[in-house]
Parts: structure tokens; C-alpha cells; sequence
């Protein structure tokens, strides 16, 4: 026989085999078993292989026993405003339900359901247009304190792709963690961690370059490092081949079987992940259909005259049902059977479903609200500092290219203007450059952060609401960590340009051009915080230059500040471009001595004369530089407060 046909063969009895012993064997085995079957096939990394269901236990076994959190809510609404309407959309529709803990709980429907809505407003990703009652542990839901035992998990990875999956951990630790657990407490906890999600052997890659299935598990994974009750996740299996799907759920399965409660939105699973569901609760057109446990789907359809064809996922037949494939009149009768998420007869054990009152008798007020929040911001600031500084040496945009960008238009312009600093005959062109040097500075500095700050920002609000850290020391943070490459990239461009143009070497002169340089930079980042703080990469690339464009035509360039009409002389006020400008000429053309003039007629040999035809006080340097922190203050200040209403407002 061909040997690569013999060796087909091989591997297909073998995996026979060991789909027929999955199913035999009971859960936990049959994982084990396929984890074989796809290891020999190859298809299945080698260092993958040791997310046993042991492996996870273990991992967990070192960590405080949770505190069991079981949620129920009851007739929830969620309205959104329409856009260009005063009308409201009704998403939710008064939808009830029960989400013991303990138990992996999948919220399943078509697409557009309201699965991620309802995932959204249960977990309090989502509170404005959210009414109905929301219970933890039988008492109405204290959003702050819930969320001190709950991490939610975004359907896209929002992580730090500069960081190693090592450093992503020890950061998230240190964050969450503070100083109250030892190192090497928070060293073992992340190496079990890494063991049971089977990111070990990925340690110190960086996670840039993880699978998506990898991204994924260390979502998951940076979350659990302070052992949250209540996990909810968006879509976590959107994107993963069926192995690593069935092994995410395994995951969940294991984090749930430990007293968490697990809940997770799931657009269509296979058979075989329906039935690792605890819980299932299927969504369609804002109702809710069914209630239940997964082996109790196919007798609730049966009860309702619907029953499920033979040979047919369960799943897939309900996800059918509930798209309207068979007539929305099943859908109205399966959502009333139901009572719209009220019914908790299909429960594995609906007697073992605790009332709202014998939820709280269970668990005392004093037991609930142990968990506190005891890590200073002043620590989580020292630990975000330390992220930036890692994301700065690796950032190949906002590093590498930004000092070098900076030293090329230096080197370019230095060539177009050599020697020009002296000359009388050239005093115009030296004004043409310092207007380039500002324009190259605005744009440089504002449209990198436009265009990166966004991403940035996806970041924020998923870390923000998992209370990694407040949005000041995040603030903070930000702005302290980015000093060093502005100077740095500003300081090369200065000296080149400066030495090359021939601009007298004095240090006082040096100084107030390099200032300047460097305050308009910080503006100019400021400004692009701000756009992108507010606007998507799009508006913002669109919105930053046409911003700019009014700035310079009101800084005196052009047209001069004396041609300005009289009712637009305000704006040269609040042009930040024209205080950098004026600070370079005084710093430039100040006092300067008579120029060589080396051809017949030299108009501005007397740089004063210069002065007085472009009307700019050059004497005023002091003023600009003190008008220019002002502006640096007033735009910091309104970018934080932004900051927070666009937080406030995703939420
Ligand atoms: N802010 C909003 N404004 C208008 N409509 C919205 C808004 N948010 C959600 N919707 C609508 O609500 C419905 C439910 O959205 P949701 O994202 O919850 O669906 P889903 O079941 O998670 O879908 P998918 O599986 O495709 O992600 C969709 O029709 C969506 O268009």
C-alpha cells in the first residue's frame, strides 16, 4: 500500500477509535481522547496538548474558594435612542431568567437577537436604556460592588500586542493585585494559569504574534487572575477552529464546575458543545424562547408540539426556530411557554432554583461584601508606567518611526535652507522654514495619535470597567510616559535643523526654539488625544488637518497679523500656531546684529525692520511660551474630562 495512504488509514482508525470511545466515556475523558486524536493528526501544536481538565483544576486549587453568585432578573428592557429620531428601539423585551452559579451558562440565538444586549446589560457593560430588576444573590444589583467580583471578556482581544503573554500577566496582576499578594504567589498564580489555558510554553511570546485561539485564551486569562465569581464573555468562540472551541468551553466548563458562574453569548454551537451547557438560554428578536438545561431542549420542543427532527442538532434546530424559519407564530409560541424567561421548569433541578428571598437569607450582606478594593491608584500608576515604558521601547510608530521621521525632515529641510540663517537676502525664506518646522511638528504629533489613540481607547473601556485602574492614573500615565520620545525626537530635530540652517549658536536663543518646538508638540498631541478621544480613526483623519488649516492661516502666515481683518483679529489669539510662531522669530531675529548680505540690495539686512513689516512683537517670547502652557493646560484638562464622558457614555 501507498505509504502516505497506510498512514491515512492509520490515523483514520485511530480516530475512530477515538470518537467512539468519546463516546462512551463520560465528558471529561472524551476531551482527553480528542485532544490525542488531533495531537497524532498533527493538527494540534505539540505544547497545546497539556490543557488537561486536571491541568485546570489545578490551577485554581491555590486560589481563595469563591464566594457563589447566582443572578436573576426580571422583566429587563433595553431601549436605544434612533439615530436622526426622537423614537426609541425597544431591544429587550421584558425578558426574565435565572443564572444559578456553578453552572456554564450559553445565551444562544440568531444573529441580532439581542444575545451581546442582554450579556451587556446583565453584566453592567451596558446601563443607560437598561430598566427591569437585576438581582445578585437575591438583592437588587449594586453595580459597583458586583463588579469587584466579575470580569467581563470582550468578543474582540483588546490587548497589549507589545507585551509578552508574561508581561501581559504579571501587569494584570500587578494592577489587580497589588502589593497585598507576594510575588511569588502572583508568579505561581499566573503559571498555573498559563499551564491550564496552555499558554505556557508561549510565555515570552509576544502576543502580537499569538493565533487568534491563543489572543483569546489570554483574554480569558488575564481575567482570572484575581479569581472573579462571575464571568461573562462575548462570543469567546467566534473565530476558533471547532478544536479550540471545544477546548475554550472545556475551560469554562472547568471554571464553572468550581462555584463560578460562567456566562457566555454563542451564535451556534455543535451538538457536542451544546451539551457541555449547564444552562441555555435562547434569545430571538429581544424574548426570550427557552430556559433550561441543554438535554432538556429537545422534551421542551416535544411539549410544545415542535419536536426536533431525528438526526438533527438540537441547537441548530432551535436557532431555526427562532429565526423565524418555521413561521414567527412558533416564535410567539415558544416565547410564551417560556413566560418570556419566568419558567424554571426545565432546569436540570428546577427545585434546587432558590427563591429571591431564600437567596438572601443564604447569603448574608456582611459575607457578600467582603471583597474590597484596596489597591492604591498611586500603585496602579507605577505599574501602568512600567507598561509604557515596555510598549515604548517595542513601538515601532509611535518610537522608532517618530525619531526618525523627526531626523530626516530635519536633515531635508536643513538641506533646503543650508546656510540660510545668516543671510540677509534670505530672511523671508527663514520665515517660510519656521512655518514648515511648525506644520511638520502639528502634523507629525497629532495625526499619530489620532490614528493610534482609538485602538488605545477599545483598551481602556474594556480594563477601565474591569477596574484594572481608574481613568486618571490611565491619564496620567499617558501623558508622564510619552515626555521622553517628544523630547528625544523633538531635541534631534532642534539641533540638526538649527546647526545646519546656521542659526547663531547662542544657548538662550537654542533654548526658546527648542521650548517652542516642544510645547507646540505637545499641543499638537493634545489635539489629536482630543480627536481621537472623540472621533473614530476616520472623522479624525479627516477632521485633524481641516482643524489645523484655520490655526495657520490666523497665525500671521499668509497673511499678516497687521492684513488681518478686524473682526478676525481674535483668532490670531487663539491661534496656538501664532505664539509659536512669534516665539521662534524673537528667538531667531531678536536683537540679531546687521546680516551679510552678499548680493547688490539685502531688503531685511536689519532683521528689525523684518520685525516691524510682519508687526510681531519679537521682545514677547516670555508671553508665548506662557500662552502656550496656558493652551497645553486648558486642552490636557478638557481631554480627561472627555475621556471619562466617552466612558460614561459607552457604558
Ligand atoms: N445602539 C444601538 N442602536 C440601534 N440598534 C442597536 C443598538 N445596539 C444594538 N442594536 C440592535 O439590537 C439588535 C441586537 O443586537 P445585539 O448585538 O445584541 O445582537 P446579537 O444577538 O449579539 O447579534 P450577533 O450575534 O450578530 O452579535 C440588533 O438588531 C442591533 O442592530
Amino acid at each position: 500500500m501507498d505509504p502516505i495512504l497506510q498512514q491515512e488509514t492509520a490515523l483514520n482508525t485511530i480516530a475512530a477509535l477515538s470518537m467512539s470511545a468519546m463516546k462512551a466515556d463520560n465528558n471529561h475523558t472524551a476531551i482527553n481522547k480528542h485532544v490525542q486524536t488531533e495531537y497524532i493528526k498533527g493538527s494540534v501544536d505539540a505544547t497545546d496538548y497539556q490543557h488537561s481538565p486536571s491541568a485546570i483544576r489545578a490551577a485554581f486549587c491555590n486560589m481563595p474558594v469563591c464566594e457563589p453568585i447566582e443572578i436573576s432578573f426580571k422583566d429587563v428592557s433595553y431601549c436605544v435612542q434612533k439615530m436622526f429620531s426622537k423614537t426609541r428601539k425597544e431591544i429587550l423585551h421584558k425578558v426574565s431568567g435565572n443564572f444559578p452559579s456553578g453552572n456554564l451558562i450559553a445565551i444562544m440565538g440568531p444573529s441580532g437577537a439581542g444575545k451581546s444586549t442582554l450579556l451587556n446589560a446583565l453584566s453592567g457593560y451596558k446601563t443607560r436604556g437598561v430598566s427591569g430588576a437585576i438581582y445578585v444573590n437575591g438583592r437588587i444589583r449594586d453595580l459597583n460592588e458586583f463588579k469587584k467580583s466579575t470580569c467581563y471578556i470582550t468578543q474582540d482581544d483588546r490587548l497589549q500586542l507589545l507585551l509578552t503573554v508574561y508581561e501581559n500577566m504579571k501587569i494584570a496582576a500587578d494592577l489587580k493585585l497589588g502589593n497585598n499578594v507576594s510575588l511569588i504567589e502572583k508568579n505561581s498564580r499566573i503559571e498555573n494559569i498559563l499551564t491550564a489555558l496552555g499558554l505556557y510554553d508561549h510565555q515570552f511570546t509576544i502576543t502580537e504574534r499569538l493565533s487568534g485561539g491563543q489572543k483569546k485564551r489570554l483574554s480569558v486569562a488575564l481575567e482570572l487572575i484575581n479569581n472573579p465569581t462571575v464571568l461573562w464573555l462575548d462570543e469567546p468562540t467566534t473565530g476558533l477552529d471547532s478544536y479550540s472551541c471545544t477546548n475554550m468551553i472545556a475551560y469554562l466548563k472547568q471554571l464553572a464546575q468550581q462555584g463560578r458562574t460562567v456566562i457566555c453569548t454563542i451564535h451556534q454551537p455543535s451538538a457536542k458543545l451544546f451539551e457541555k451547557f449547564d444552562l441555555v438560554y435562547i434569545l430571538a428578536y429581544g424574548k426570550c424562547l427557552y430556559q433550561g438545561h441543554s438535554s432538556k431542549l429537545v422534551p421542551f420542543l416535544q411539549s410544545v408540539s415542535l419536536p426536533c427532527p431525528k438526526f438533527h442538532n438540537p441547537a441548530d434546530y432551535a436557532i431555526e426556530l427562532a429565526s423565524g424559519d418555521y413561521g414567527m407564530d412558533k416564535v410567539k409560541t415558544l416565547s410564551n411557554s417560556i413566560g418570556n424567561g419566568e419558567c424554571l421548569s426545565w432546569y436540570e433541578n428546577p427545585n434546587r432554583v432558590m427563591k429571591l428571598e431564600q437567596l438572601r437569607q443564604k447569603i448574608p450582606i456582611s459575607d457578600e461584601k467582603k471583597k474590597s478594593d484596596d489597591v492604591s491608584e498611586f500603585h496602579k500608576l507605577k505599574v501602568l508606567l512600567r507598561r509604557g515604558v515596555i510598549k515604548t521601547k517595542r513601538d515601532q510608530t509611535l518610537t522608532h518611526l517618530r525619531i526618525i521621521v523627526n531626523v530626516l525632515v530635519a536633515i531635508l529641510l536643513g538641506l533646503l535652507f543650508i546656510g540660510s540663517g545668516t543671510d540677509g537676502s534670505r530672511v523671508l525664506a527663514n520665515y517660510n522654514l519656521m512655518f514648515a518646522i511648525l506644520i511638520h511638528h502639528v502634523f507629525a504629533a497629532m495625526m499619530l495619535t489620532i490614528l493610534t489613540f482609538p485602538t488605545e481607547k477599545s483598551i481602556i473601556l474594556k480594563e477601565n470597567f474591569n477596574r484594572w485602574y481608574s481613568v486618571k492614573s490611565y491619564y496620567i500615565s499617558t501623558t508622564l510616559i510619552d515626555l521622553p520620545v517628544t523630547i528625544i525626537s523633538c531635541l534631534l530635530f532642534s539641533i540638526i535643523i538649527y546647526i545646519m540652517v546656521g542659526w547663531p549658536l547662542e544657548a538662550d536663543r537654542f533654548s526658546v526654539f527648542f521650548v517652542v518646538s516642544f510645547l507646540i508638540v505637545f499641543i499638537a498631541q493634545s489635539i489629536g488625544l482630543l480627536i481621537g478621544t472623540v472621533c473614530n480613526v476616520i472623522n479624525g483623519t479627516f477632521l485633524g488637518p481641516i482643524l489645523a488649516v484655520p490655526a495657520m492661516m490666523l497665525a500671521g502666515f499668509g497673511v499678516t497679523l497687521k492684513d488681518l481683518p478686524p473682526y478676525l483679529y481674535w483668532g490670531s489669539y487663539v491661534s496656538y500656531l501664532r505664539y509659536g510662531l512669534e516665539g521662534y522669530v524673537g528667538a531667531l531675529f531678536y536683537k540679531r546684529e546687521q546680516l551679510k548680505c552678499d548680493v547688490m540690495y539685502c531688503h531685511y539686512k536689519y532683521p528689525e525692520k523684518f520685525l516691524k513689516d510682519i508687526s510681531m512683537e519679537a521682545d514677547q517670547f516670555s508671553k508665548d511660551i506662557y500662552a502656550l502652557l496656558f493652551a497645553i493646560v486648558i486642552l490636557r484638562v478638557l481631554c480627561y474630562y472627555l475621556l471619562k464622558w466617552r466612558i460614561v457614555l459607552s457604558r
